[in-house]
């Protein structure tokens, strides 16, 4: 990673505070996801940021301890367990390239036989998902999910909110239509109800920006936790989580979110994003407003905002 501007004479709070307050007029740009009925209801009016670096400190302001539904964000988490447990094995059932279509989308998947293109597109994280599921009933499965979570984030009162669950379980079709036709194909073990299950509970994994930023921070340090000293993945496994994050975690924005904020990310439909500078901090962003590709509007533009006045990129200074 290409040094940033020296840390020791950055004020990271000064930035942090003044990037909340330049979003602060434009509350409520983009669209809130409605096509899980319950995310429609949340106030698009909210922004939060918080920034926790590598030697353990957190710098946040705006809305950055209110939880909100982490959505696909929490994709790279189940990618880190699933690879925990099977290793580079995963790569039979799942590809590592940039889809370059919606998060959602079913077309290639009949070209690729049933295969998707990456573990952060929903039928990727649907195989990944089923791949965590194998030996155990849902239930333990979301018990071992949140547990990883709360040990990731070292805070117990993470939890996941049963009403975002099942809401998108009652009106999640499309998610259906891509678990069956991907069984179709031999490359879902399970039940698509039960995958389905576990995969609606992951994704409404209720956190804030600080616990998020917390929860990340083993893949900005070589893959250890340094706020507990735990080791989680190898330093190659985490380099590794960052390239698919970078090319993959914005689904066809994922090229522009490289071209203006230079890190690793992951978005969800929550309107959260989680961002790596490498050797340096775990940032996460939260405002509900979504743009055309179903990432945080303001969020995108704030982690810019936050990627120029630091210094941080992987691309250099
Ligand atoms: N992009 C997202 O955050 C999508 C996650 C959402 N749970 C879905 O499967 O549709």
């Amino acid at each position: 990673m290409a040094l940033g501007k020296d840390e020791g004479q950055m004020d990271l709070q000064a930035i942090v505070d003044d990037i909340a307050s330049m979003m602060a007029p434009r509350l409520g740009e983009g669209r809130v996801a409605d096509y899980i009925p319950e995310l429609a209801n949340i106030d698009p009016r909210q922004f939060g940021l918080a920034v926790t670096t590598v030697d353990g400190q957190t710098f946040h302001s705006g809305d950055a301890t209110t939880a909100f539904s982490v959505q696909s964000i929490s994709k790279v988490f189940m990618l880190t367990l699933a690879l925990g447990k099977a290793g580079e094995s995963i790569w039979k059932r799942v590809g590592r390239e940039p889809s370059g279509s919606a998060f959602n989308s079913i077309v290639q998947l009949e070209h690729e036989h049933g295969i998707p293109r990456n573990p952060f597109i929903n039928a990727g994280a649907i195989v990944i998902t089923d791949m965590v599921l194998a030996g155990h009933k849902p239930r333990e499965a979301i018990g071992e999910f949140l547990r990883f979570i709360r040990f990731l984030a070292d805070d117990e009162s993470i939890t996941i909110d049963e009403k975002v669950a099942r809401s998108e379980q009652a009106t999640g079709f499309r998610n259906f239509a891509l678990a069956n036709f991907m069984r179709s194909f031999g490359n879902l073990e399970h039940p698509a109800d039960l995958v389905l299950g576990t995969y609606f509970h992951q994704c409404a994994l209720a956190m804030s920006c600080v616990q998020l930023s917390r929860a990340g921070l083993f893949l900005a340090n070589r893959g250890t936790n340094p706020l507990t000293g735990f080791s989680v993945v190898s330093p190659k496994r985490a380099r590794r989580i960052n390239a698919l994050m970078l090319t993959c975690g914005h689904y066809d924005g994922s090229g522009d979110f490289a071209y203006h904020v230079g890190l690793p990310g992951k978005s969800g439909v929550g309107g959260g994003i989680l961002a790596i500078a490498p050797g340096k901090a775990s940032i996460a962003v939260w405002s509900p407003g979504l743009n055309k590709v179903g990432n945080s509007a303001l969020g995108s533009e704030a982690l810019e905002m936050l990627a120029i006045r630091t210094g941080w990129s992987v691309f250099g200074n």
